[in-house]
């Protein structure tokens, strides 16, 4: 349904150059705009409350002073959704607080990957992990070094990690990962390539560590990896259905996703490995029309956005 009879609804975006580039681009400028939805930079320099007016504000930036601009904003404008609260963003930020969610949900066949912060790198001897392990820097914060992870084979391959991180067991997982994308109503879960399994054998033979980072955002390999990408199953959908109606309400968020491994050694269990606010949209098929039917329903209040 169009509104074009009527005035377009304005909504303000607030975001990085990075995300910039890769989300507000044209097919989805003017698919929006055909369906009565006009999107328009905000200067996140100058306060918001001069700028606009504004039907809803999407933003994906985390500094001290325009989460204060924002908040200025929100006393003046109750009624005006923000797309999201920076309390809800928050708890993505960090990587123990952000699986807390999945594992608050207790729904059956569901879990993470059992992991531990290290604030100091003195006196790892005795975790209570079994390796491989994956480090992950605490603060999912969106920056470059947010997303350099290390495998880790042994105990020396401790060393020379930066503090804070968080120490993750690696589950076996037939090397595809799931990726579900949620925009209000609509969610959608499809395949990408991930890390390879360790076999025990291998193991003995790995030392130390290896970095990576980005390895989902790599295109499925052809040949004999590619035709077992093909084949590999989809998680149960009702599995999925229930992961996306729970992490939206314990996290009070619209516009995220999640990632999710099938565990090798026990094939009815999904494990979520990582949530992320507003990802890459632009990847998935007809993005343009899921933001832009999403936007329509915020502005008409069909769904929730948190406090506003
Ligand atoms: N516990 C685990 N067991 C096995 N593989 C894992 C595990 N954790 C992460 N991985 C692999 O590492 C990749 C990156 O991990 P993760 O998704 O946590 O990092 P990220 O930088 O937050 O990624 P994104 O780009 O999705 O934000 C995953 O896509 C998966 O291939
Ligand atoms: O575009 P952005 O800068 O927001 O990058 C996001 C990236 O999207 P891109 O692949 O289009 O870059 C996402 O990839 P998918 O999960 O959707 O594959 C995911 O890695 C997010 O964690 C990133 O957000 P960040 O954590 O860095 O803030
Ligand atoms: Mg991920
Ligand atoms: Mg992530």
């Amino acid at each position: 349904m169009s509104n074009l009879s009527s005035k377009p609804y304005q909504i303000g975006y607030a975001l990085t150059p990075k995300k910039e580039q890769t989300f507000i681009v044209p097919s989805l400028l003017s698919y929006a705009s055909q369906n009565g939805v006009v999107l328009t930079k905000i200067d996140p320099t100058k306060p918001l409350i001069q700028q606009g007016p504004f039907d809803c504000i999407l933003h994906k930036l985390y500094d001290s002073d325009w989460k204060q601009s924002l908040q200025d904003f929100a006393s003046r404008n109750p009624n005006i959704p923000i797309i999201a609260s920076p309390e809800s963003i928050d708890i993505l930020r960090n990587r123990i607080s952000m699986l807390e969610t999945v594992s608050k949900l207790k729904i059956n066949n569901t879990g993470v990957p059992k992991q531990i912060t290290i604030t100091e790198v003195t006196g790892l001897e005795n975790l209570k992990l079994n390796f491989p392990l994956i480090a992950k820097p605490l603060d999912a914060d969106g920056s470059e070094t947010s997303h350099k992870l290390h495998l880790i084979f042994d105990k020396d391959g401790l060393n020379n990690l930066t503090a804070p991180f968080v120490l993750q067991e690696f589950v076996n997982h037939g090397g595809v990962i799931f990726k579900v994308y949620v925009a209000g109503k609509y969610f959608r879960c499809v395949k990408r390539k991930s890390l390879p399994d360790i076999s025990e054998e291998n193991l003995v033979n790995l030392k130390g560590s290896l970095p990576f980072s980005q390895v989902s955002n790599l295109a499925a390999a052809g040949g004999g990896e590619g035709c077992k990408f093909e084949k590999t199953e989809m998680p149960p959908e009702s599995l999925v259905k229930e992961l996306v109606e729970g992490l939206k309400e314990e996290l009070r968020l619209n516009l995220f996703n999640f990632d999710v491994i099938r565990d090798g050694k026990n094939k009815e269990n999904y494990l979520v490995i990582d949530i992320n606010y507003f990802p890459g949209y632009a990847k998935m098929p007809d993005f343009e029309s899921v933001i832009t039917d999403f936007l329509r329903d915020v502005v008409h209040k069909d769904i929730n956005c948190g406090d506003n």
